[in-house]
């Protein structure tokens, strides 16, 4: 890889005798990981190799995943580079907490906590791109999360709502990406001199938003993936400068994990409670990864009130969901709070007042109203496990394929009750159909259909 000199220079002088193992680490291979979906239950893969786990992930695998199969459409694997994981492992928040992923897409991050909270508490994941929102809330549905909402959001406006709300914020911050050059070479081109000091300016701006957000007692979550100390460890610094009732947490450094470096910021022996991963020492892309926790005595600006939000349903919404929920739910499922922002459901677990913010969804999406029906989503289906729904259609790994296509597929026996049903090929639901005497209406949705071979 062709770096640049100031940057050869630069890293030359940080890092001595370890440099030229460093760089020489540009043209190694890029390491691949992805992780099992805790939240699908204990499903059996289709096509996903098991054969090495990531030591310190409950998750997580080494190995390369392929887009098109039955394990990745439905949601029961995740895509994620090793290093990334560990920013979810030791973020590490409790079922039932209030949890903030503020710069989220395309959902690492998100979906790593998820798996944590067991559909517990809430889940705001905040992304600024709207693009890149979209993406997201792809990935949060194909991993059937039912707590999270996803805003599109820039972390400034979120401040009003959100008054020391969080118990758990991550700011996977945006950054001058230098620890995935091997995995996308052409960023190299947008690195120069002084670089790291523009994104160290916006990261205290999301800093300091962020800040805001937390309530007494939380904990933050600061990331990046760059070696760049000004982005790094003279970030925290600033952070526990500026915010004295904050506090390191020591996180612990298994095998390749390196300390934060106090020197390459202003000397705070604190910084060594961080951890930075080089991919000369460690089996992942380079990282950089700090937690910090805010006193619970800090006596602060009260809360801001949150007004409710969501709003009741028309009287022949409620006919239809009950109509739907009796015929296509279990009995001991019970969806709490639900809400129609026009003729879509949703359920939230919390009430908040999203009436000024961006949204791609506020909440976990149901279905939709439609003339004299109700209609499910896909959002609802892969979020929920199979015997919590009463009418379930088999299909082979090939009918799969077709219906991930959009086809309408003939059955050869009759399985189920006319009307709606999840599609399963083994213990794996794949989404939502329509049977009708034996032949299964395509609902995958127009924009995920694909061609496997
Ligand atoms: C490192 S990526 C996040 C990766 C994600 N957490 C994951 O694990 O999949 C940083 C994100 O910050 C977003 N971003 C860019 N500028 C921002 C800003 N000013 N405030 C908040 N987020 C911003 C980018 O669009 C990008 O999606």
């Amino acid at each position: 890889m062709n770096l640049p000199d100031d940057f050869i220079k630069k890293y030359q002088k940080l890092l001595g005798s370890d440099a030229t193992e460093f760089l020489n680490s540009f043209s190694q291979p890029v390491e691949k990981g992805f992780r099992i979906n805790p939240l699908k239950g204990d499903v059996l893969l289709h096509d996903t190799d098991l054969r090495e786990p990531i030591s310190y992930s409950d998750w997580g695998y080494y190995g390369k995943v392929n887009g098109k199969t039955i394990d990745h459409q439905s949601g029961g694997i995740y895509s994620q580079e090793p290093s990334a994981m560990l920013v979810g492992e030791i973020t590490h928040p409790k079922p039932g907490q209030k949890v903030l992923d503020l710069c989220a897409a395309p959902g690492g991050k998100s979906t790593y906590l998820a798996s944590f909270m067991n559909q517990e508490g809430i889940l705001v994941s905040n992304e600024i791109n709207r693009g890149r929102a979209k993406i997201l809330a792809e990935n949060l549905e194909r991993f059937g999360t039912q707590n999270t909402v996803i805003l599109n959001e820039s972390p400034d406006r979120l401040e009003h709502v959100f008054g020391e709300y969080f118990d758990i914020i991550v700011v996977d911050a945006p950054c001058s990406g230098e620890g995935m050059f091997r995995k996308d070479p052409g960023a190299v081109q947008y690195w120069h001199r002084d670089y790291s000091l523009e994104c160290a300016r916006r990261q205290k701006e999301i800093l300091k938003s962020a800040m805001k957000m937390l309530a007494p007692g939380g904990q933050i979550v600061y990331s990046t993936c760059t070696f760049a100390p000004e982005e790094d460890e003279q970030i925290i610094a600033w952070l526990l400068d500026n915010y004295p009732d904050l506090a390191m947490v020591e996180l612990p450094k298994g095998s390749g994990m390196d300390s934060g470096r106090p020197e390459w910021a202003n000397g705070n022996q604190e910084l060594k409670k961080a951890i930075r991963l080089f991919p000369q020492h460690f089996r992942g892309e380079g990282h950089f990864m700090a937690k910090l926790s805010l006193d619970a005595q800090v006596i602060s600006e009260k809360a801001k009130k949150r007004r409710k939000s969501q709003t009741r349903l028309e009287k022949e919404q409620q006919r239809l969901w009950n109509d739907f929920k009796q015929s296509f739910l279990s009995d001991h499922i019970e969806i709490k709070n639900v809400f129609a922002v026009g003729n879509i459901l949703y359920s939230r677990n919390e009430e908040i007042d999203l009436s000024k913010l961006r949204y791609i969804k506020p909440g976990w999406e149901l279905g939709a109203f439609k003339k004299n029906r109700f209609e499910p989503s896909l959002s609802l289906v892969l979020a929920l496990k199979k015997d919590d729904i009463k009418n379930i259609v088999q299909i082979s790994a090939d009918e799969w394929k077709q219906y991930v296509h959009g086809d309408t597929i003939d059955l050869e026996t009759n399985q189920a009750k006319n009307g709606w049903v999840a599609v399963c090929v083994d213990d794996t639901i794949v989404g939502p159909a329509k049977l009708v005497n034996g032949t299964l209406k395509n609902f995958y949705p127009k924009g995920l259909r694909m061609n496997v071979l």
